[in-house]
């Protein structure tokens, strides 16, 4: 009784197609990590192997049973109830609605793996309704998912569906690689039936990719795992893979039995449309083998069938045969019109893969340019970041350079100013009497002769006078020459207090000092001089009074005299001075005046 409703229910299931019925296959797999609410987990994987080898009726009746305790659970139990709903509404004739409930999952769903297993459902759910733009994209979301999910079984899955859509583009190389993949992760598992699933999606990749020999170890894997999984459908398609393999390889006797084997088996699960693809398999060969009634036979009612059924590719296929058949028993006309419809549906479908194709190639068109766009804006970004740096690294080397240049002209100007103090004091060193501070002897006479031309230019008078200290000699001899250096500052200090800053004063010998007077006269002079012998006081020193006399040369500028003719005349009058007992002044005697000098 109990394998008779299964039967039933296979048959329903079959009645919607092949693809969606690995759907419930898939999700009777589900190994989900144990959560809490052990009774309601425990009835969840229960109904989840039910929805494959059950009625998807059966399932939604004991779902609707566990509504309120599902109202209360888990968000990843409820999400898992949600994707075996979502299937049942799929196979009931209802993918809009089973779409719309996988969206709202995809929303609901707490981990990234469940987030997973709800691309990987819709993305098969699209692609078996020809939604193949829904397919592609959450093939994609699902394909990305997998950076962060670890659990081996969505993975297998994502996989498995990754590889099914490919091998439906004809991408079989990639296929290959995700059917590769898809049985690694489903190994790891260890769940014989997700390894059964995905081995036969591998084998589907690599009819195109791989040699008869990989083919038929990956097939027979297949067979021996789908049977240890008590997979009798899987198992069947399995069989009949075996024997196309046989066929593909020209032993066409050991096709037909192996063949046979699995029209025995699909006729036991009453999987019609599988019937009809093996039937017509047999039928093919037999034509090949000449064998035309044993043809004729499995082809009677498969064109009707089919046609019913809206098969396309297997219409297809069917016409050819029943072509061939015709044309093998020499009706033309018949085959004529079998090859015409046959090319009619071939159009038909092509246009559906077109469709399909075009649909692939925009969305990997668009992905592709997504990329680029996002390396685009990515690049732009480094470029400003870069052009920040730059800007950055400008600003601070004109900082910098500024600051080198603040500091290299400060220091420009600290050692200007410097040198210019060094240059000033080494020509006052030049031009001056250290001990002093007066004007040396050649630096006076320069002096001297501007000024006494400059007095000439204005027509003014000017004089010119030698000073002396008396008997120096003796001074020093008896006081000490620091005595003797400090009555000559003391002299010098007068000279300048008393005959003012116009006053051009220099020392020109030890003790021999001299003043050029300009605007000056004689008169004047001699009362200047006599304030200045008035005004110098003893010097004090050693707790002594030391006072010091100076004999006087004094001499007036006349017409066209030089400073040099005037210097001889006062120094004739100063050694008279100090001839006639020191202590006084004398006025040059202009008569005295030797020619060579003027
Ligand atoms: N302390 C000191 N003595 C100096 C300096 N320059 C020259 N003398 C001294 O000045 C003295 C000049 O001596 P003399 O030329 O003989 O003349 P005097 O002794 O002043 O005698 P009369 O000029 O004839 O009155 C020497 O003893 C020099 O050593 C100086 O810078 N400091």
């Amino acid at each position: 009784m109990q394998a008779e409703s299964n039967a039933q229910g296979w048959r329903k299931i079959a009645v919607q197609s092949w693809q969606v019925m690995t759907l419930g296959l898939l999700l009777s797999v589900v190994s989900f990590p144990s959560l809490a609410a052990e009774s309601l987990e425990a009835e969840l994987t229960s109904l989840e192997a039910q929805s494959v080898t059950g009625d998807w009726q059966a399932t939604e009746e004991r779902l609707d049973a566990l509504a309120p305790q599902l109202a209360e659970a888990d968000p990843a139990l409820q999400v898992r109830a949600g994707l075996i709903r979502a299937r049942n509404a799929a196979i009931g004739g209802n993918e809009d609605r089973g779409l719309a409930m996988l969206e709202e999952l995809l929303e609901q769903a707490p981990t990234d793996a469940l987030r997973l297993d709800v691309h990987s459902l819709t993305a098969n759910l699209a692609m078996n309704i020809g939604r193949y733009a829904k397919a592609f994209e959450h093939l994609g979301h699902g394909l990305d998912l997998l950076d962060v999910v670890d659990d081996p079984a969505p993975r297998a899955r994502i996989y498995g569906h990754a590889a099914m859509i490919y091998t439906r583009m004809g991408e079989y190389e990639q296929a290959t690689r995700f059917g590769d993949q898809a049985v690694a992760m489903a190994r790891e598992t260890g769940n014989r039936r997700e390894l059964c699933v995905e081995l036969e999606r591998l084998s589907n990749a690599e009819t195109e990719t791989r040699g008869w020999i990989a083919r038929h170890a990956t097939i027979s894997d297949a067979e021996r795992t789908c049977e240890a999984a008590n997979d009798e459908l899987f198992g069947a398609a399995m069989i009949r893979k075996r024997g196309l393999l046989y066929r593909d390889r020209g032993e066409w006797a050991q096709a037909l039995v192996v063949l046979a084997q699995a029209r025995e088996a699909i006729g036991e699960l009453g999987f019609a449309r599988g019937m009809i693809v093996v039937d017509l398999d047999r039928a093919e060969m037999l034509i090949e083998m000449g064998e035309l009634e044993k043809a004729e036979g499995l082809l009677d009612g498969t064109i009707e069938t089919l046609e019913a059924r809206g098969d396309l590719m297997d219409l297809e296929r069917a016409l050819i045969a029943a072509a061939e058949l015709a044309e093998a028993r020499r009706d033309h006309e018949s085959a004529a019109q079998y090859y015409r419809r046959a090319r009619e549906i071939r159009i038909e479908w092509e246009e559906r893969e077109r469709d399909l194709r075009r649909t692939y190639l925009r969305t990997a068109f668009e992905t592709e340019i997504q990329r680029q766009e996002l390396e685009l804006l990515r690049e732009q970004a480094r470029v400003a970041d870069l052009e920040a740096t730059t800007q950055r690294q400008r600003r601070l080397f004109m900082g910098l350079g500024y600051a080198a240049t603040a500091v290299v002209s400060v220091m420009l100007f600290v050692l200007l100013m410097r040198s210019s103090r060094e240059r000033r004091h080494f020509r006052r060193l030049s031009e001056r009497d250290s001990l002093t501070g007066l004007l040396n002897h050649s630096h006076f006479f320069a002096c001297a002769q501007q000024a006494l031309d400059e007095a000439r230019a204005d027509e003014q008078g000017f004089v010119l006078v030698l000073a002396d200290i008396d008997h120096f000699k003796q001074f020093n001899d008896t006081h000490g020459h620091a005595a003797g250096d400090g009555a000559l500052r003391k002299v010098a200090a007068l000279f300048h207090r008393v005959f003012g800053e116009d006053a051009v004063i220099g020392r020109v010998g030890g003790e021999e000092f001299a003043l050029a007077l300009p605007a000056w006269n004689r008169e004047g002079t001699l009362a200047r001089i006599h304030r200045f012998r008035r005004k110098l006081e003893p010097l004090s020193y050693d707790g002594q009074r030391l006072q010091i006399t100076l004999s006087f040369g004094l001499v007036e500028a006349g017409e066209d005299l030089s400073v040099r003719a005037m210097h001889r005349l006062a120094d004739e009058a100063l050694y008279e001075a100090k001839g006639a007992g020191r202590d006084r002044v004398v006025e040059a005697d202009h008569e005295r005046l030797d020619p060579v000098d003027q």
